[in-house]
C-alpha cells in the first residue's frame, strides 16, 4: 500500500491539529490508514444509522467542521491499534490484522457510542449530555476493547460477566489514557468542567457500587442495563484501581491482558476474574504481585 500511503493534517473535535495516516485515491485522499496489517477506515453516516461512506478530502487537509469527529475517531483508532500491537503484541482487535472501522455522525444527536460487532459507531451527542463521542481517547479504547474481548474471552454481555466485559473496557481505557482515573471526561457534559461518565478510583462518585455489598441486582433486560453491566462494573473497576495503585500500570496491564485473553471465558463471574488475575500475576511476576491482586479484590468484597 506504499503507493497510496500519505500523511494528512486534521482538525479534531476540540479544534486541535492532528497528523493522520491517509490514502491517496483518485481525486484526492481518504481516511484509510494502511500503515498496519489491518486497515483503519473511518466513515461518515451523515446522521443515518448506516455505515455511510469513507470520509474523503480533495487535499491532505481534513479540516472542515463536519470532518472533526472523523479526524478524532481515525486518529484515536490508530493510537489504540498501536497500543495493543506495541504493548501486547496483538495485531488489531482480533490478533490477526482485522480492519478497524469507525462510523461518526451516527444517527441524530445520539448520546452514545458502541462496538456493533462489525465496527465502532459514535454519536454526536446532544451538546448537553455529550459532545461528539469520538473526541475522547478513552472512549475509543473502551469500544475497541469490546472487540478484543469479543475475539478472546467473549464475556457474555449480562450480569457479572457483562460487568467484567464493561470493566475490562474501562480499565484498558485507563491504560491507553492514564492521565486520570476518569472515563469519558473529554466528551461528557461539555458545559460542565471536571465531571465524567465514570470514575475508576471512586465509582460511587457517579453512582456505581465500589463493593459487593452494593451490587445491584437489576433485570437482564435493556432497561435493566442487562443486569446493570455499566453499574456493577464499578466493583471490578475499583479492584483494578487498587491493583494499579499497588503494583503499577506496567505490570497491571500485562496481568489484565493475559487474564482477558488466556483465562476468562464467556460466563466468568467476579470471583473467576479474581482467580484469573491472580494466576496471571503469578505466571508473569510472582507472589508479591499475586498477593496484591488478591488484596485488591478482597477490598471490594470479592473473597
Ligand atoms: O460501549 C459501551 O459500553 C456503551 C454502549 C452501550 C450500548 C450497547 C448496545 C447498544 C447500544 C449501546 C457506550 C459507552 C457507555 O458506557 N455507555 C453507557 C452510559 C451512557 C452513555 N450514553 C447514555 C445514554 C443513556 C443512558 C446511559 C448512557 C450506557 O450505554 O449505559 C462506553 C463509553 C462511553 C459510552
Ligand atoms: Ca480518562
Ligand atoms: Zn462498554
Amino acid at each position: 500500500n506504499i503507493l497510496h500511503e500519505a500523511t494528512g493534517t486534521g482538525i479534531g473535535t476540540k479544534g486541535d491539529t492532528k497528523t493522520i495516516n491517509i490514502s491517496a485515491i483518485s481525486g484526492g485522499y481518504s481516511l484509510t490508514d494502511t500503515t498496519h496489517t489491518g486497515k483503519i477506515i473511518t466513515y461518515d453516516a451523515k446522521t443515518t444509522q448506516t455505515r455511510g461512506n469513507v470520509v474523503t478530502s480533495t487535499s491532505t487537509l481534513f479540516n472542515t467542521t463536519t470532518q472533526r469527529a472523523a479526524v478524532d475517531a481515525h486518529y484515536y483508532a490508530d493510537v489504540v491499534y498501536d497500543y495493543y500491537l506495541n504493548t501486547h503484541n496483538r495485531d488489531s482487535y482480533n490478533g490477526k490484522g482485522a480492519a478497524v472501522e469507525s462510523v461518526v455522525h451516527f444517527d441524530k444527536n445520539y448520546n452514545n457510542a458502541a462496538w456493533t460487532g462489525q465496527y465502532m459507531i459514535y454519536g454526536d451527542g446532544d451538546g448537553v449530555t455529550f459532545s461528539e463521542l469520538s473526541g475522547a481517547k478513552d472512549v475509543i479504547a473502551h469500544e475497541l476493547t469490546h472487540a478484543v474481548t469479543e475475539t478472546s474471552s467473549n464475556l457474555v454481555y449480562e450480569n457479572q460477566p457483562g460487568a467484567l466485559n464493561e470493566s475490562f473496557s474501562d480499565v484498558f481505557g485507563y491504560f491507553v489514557d492514564p492521565d486520570d482515573w476518569l472515563m469519558g471526561e473529554d466528551i461528557y457534559t461539555p458545559k460542565i468542567a471536571g465531571d465524567a461518565l465514570r470514575s475508576l478510583s471512586d465509582p460511587a462518585k457517579y453512582d456505581q457500587p465500589a463493593h459487593m455489598n452494593n451490587y445491584q441486582n437489576l433485570p437482564n433486560t435493556k432497561a435493566g442495563d442487562w443486569g446493570g453491566v455499566h453499574i456493577n462494573s464499578g466493583i471490578p473497576n475499583k479492584a483494578a484501581y487498587n491493583t494499579i495503585q499497588k503494583i503499577g500500570k506496567v505490570k497491571a496491564e500485562k496481568i489484565y491482558y493475559r487474564a482477558l485473553t488466556q483465562y476468562l471465558t464467556t460466563n466468568s463471574q467476579f470471583v473467576d476474574a479474581k482467580k484469573a488475575l491472580v494466576q496471571s500475576a503469578t505466571d508473569l511476576y510472582g507472589a508479591t504481585e499475586a498477593a496484591a491482586v488478591t488484596e485488591a479484590w478482597n477490598a471490594v468484597g470479592v473473597t
